[in-house]
């Protein structure tokens, strides 16, 4: 039978490597890159089927930081597809970021200095803004999008005699004093992205405790620190050039420096070869690589509790209810005002 594997976010970086690897893992696939921008789609489906010229590639768009967009990309995938194996929940963002430039030097003096440089812990904030959807802009792209994707698909993904796996891209920035259950959008903060990511690991938790039964798993990992659109963001493009050395040596003391997108998507590819049963749903699977460049994938513990995470699904159930309520809202507006258009006429 062959495997449908959705991936968003996949037009670049760890997500389109990910595909290249799955596509040498099962030629058989049926591969759907879920991507908002359907140009850079295009380029990476022609640069998987130069590779792979036999593959299976579809694309979809979907924009996940729009909620209207993931309800039609849903339909579609429901239209499309009688069966989702692996749904990878890859798309992510991290706009304005900013660098704490003297927290970095007071950090590489300090004893924090390996795990400054595996988390950021300290260095980085963001600066968020409202959606078209009235939700932050981090908070619907990096999590909600995915959510509502997630309870859209329920049919596919849910279902007797197959079991469908849900993959969280998350990060080793994603920490629990970024996040409060208060301020699950993060409206207060200046690290949107770590508590973003944070969410997303408290959710996988959230939904292996509701769907388990259900036939639905889901994981998280984490793919080290890679260099992709996301990262070159975060400093101008001649500080990386000129610190690339310095990245591979720090590599040495750190095996969460994977550096390439094929590297970073180590985790999510070994994950593609696991027994569902097999897992911990209290593990963040990490992407690692050796000083000698070895990839391999090490499990760690989460930083999670069940009381949070089911506040936290909770209040999600509640946002979906609010924006739907707008949406059919706004629709509702709409089909008036066509009415009336189409009467004055
Ligand atoms: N790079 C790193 O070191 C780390 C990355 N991560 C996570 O890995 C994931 C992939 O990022 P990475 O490969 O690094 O960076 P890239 O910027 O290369 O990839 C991000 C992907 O997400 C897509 N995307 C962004 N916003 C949306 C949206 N609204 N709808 C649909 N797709 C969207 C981008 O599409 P588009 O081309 O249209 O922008 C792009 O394909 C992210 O979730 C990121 O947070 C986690 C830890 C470390
Ligand atoms: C040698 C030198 C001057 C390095 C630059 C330091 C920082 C810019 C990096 C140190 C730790 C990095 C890091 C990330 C971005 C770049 C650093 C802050 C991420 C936040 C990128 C996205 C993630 O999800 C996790 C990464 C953790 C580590």
């Amino acid at each position: 039978m062959e495997r449908v594997v959705v991936v968003t976010g996949a037009n670049s970086g760890i997500g389109l490597a990910l595909c290249e690897r799955l596509l040498c893992e099962d030629g058989q696939l049926r591969l759907c890159l879920a991507c908002r921008n359907m140009q850079r789609a295009e380029a990476a489906r022609s640069a998987l089927l130069t590779s792979h010229p036999d593959a299976r590639v579809d694309l979809l768009h979907l924009d996940v930081g729009s909620v209207q967009s993931v309800l039609a990309a849903a339909q579609e995938i429901k239209a499309r597809y009688r069966r989702v194996d692996f749904l990878y929940l890859n798309a992510g963002i991290m706009p304005n970021p900013h660098v704490d430039i003297r927290a970095f030097f007071k950090g590489l003096f300090s004893r924090n200095v390996i795990n400054m440089f595996s988390t950021a812990e300290g260095l980085l904030t963001q600066q968020d803004r409202l959606n078209a959807d009235g939700l932050q802009e981090v908070f619907a792209t990096n999590l909600f999008g995915h959510f509502i994707l997630i309870r859209e698909l329920e049919p596919l993904l849910c279902q007797a005699d197959l079991t469908s796996h849900v993959v969280w891209t998350s990060s080793s920035n994603a920490r629990r004093s970024a996040f409060s259950i208060q301020d699950i959008q993060h409206r207060n903060g200046v690290e949107p992205y770590s508590s973003s990511k944070y969410a997303s690991d408290l959710l996988s938790l959230a939904l292996n405790r509701h769907k388990n039964s259900q036939g639905l798993v889901s994981s998280v990992i984490c793919p080290g620190l890679v260099m992709t659109n996301l990262t070159y963001g975060i400093l101008p493009s001649f500080f990386w050039t000129l610190i690339m050395p310095i990245m591979y040596l720090i590599r040495i003391f750190t095996n969460t420096f994977t550096l390439t997108p094929h590297n970073g998507a180590e985790a999510l590819h070994w994950l593609f070869l696991q027994k569902p049963e097999s897992l911990d749903a209290r593990a963040k699977y990490h992407s690692q690589t050796s000083g000698l460049g070895r990839n391999y994938t090490q499990p760690r513990q989460m930083d999670v509790d069940s009381e949070t995470c089911e506040a936290l699904f909770s209040k999600l159930l509640d946002l979906e209810k609010v924006v739907r309520r707008k949406l059919s809202e706004k629709q509702a507006e709409n089909d008036a005002h066509q009415k009336y258009l189409s009467e004055v006429e």
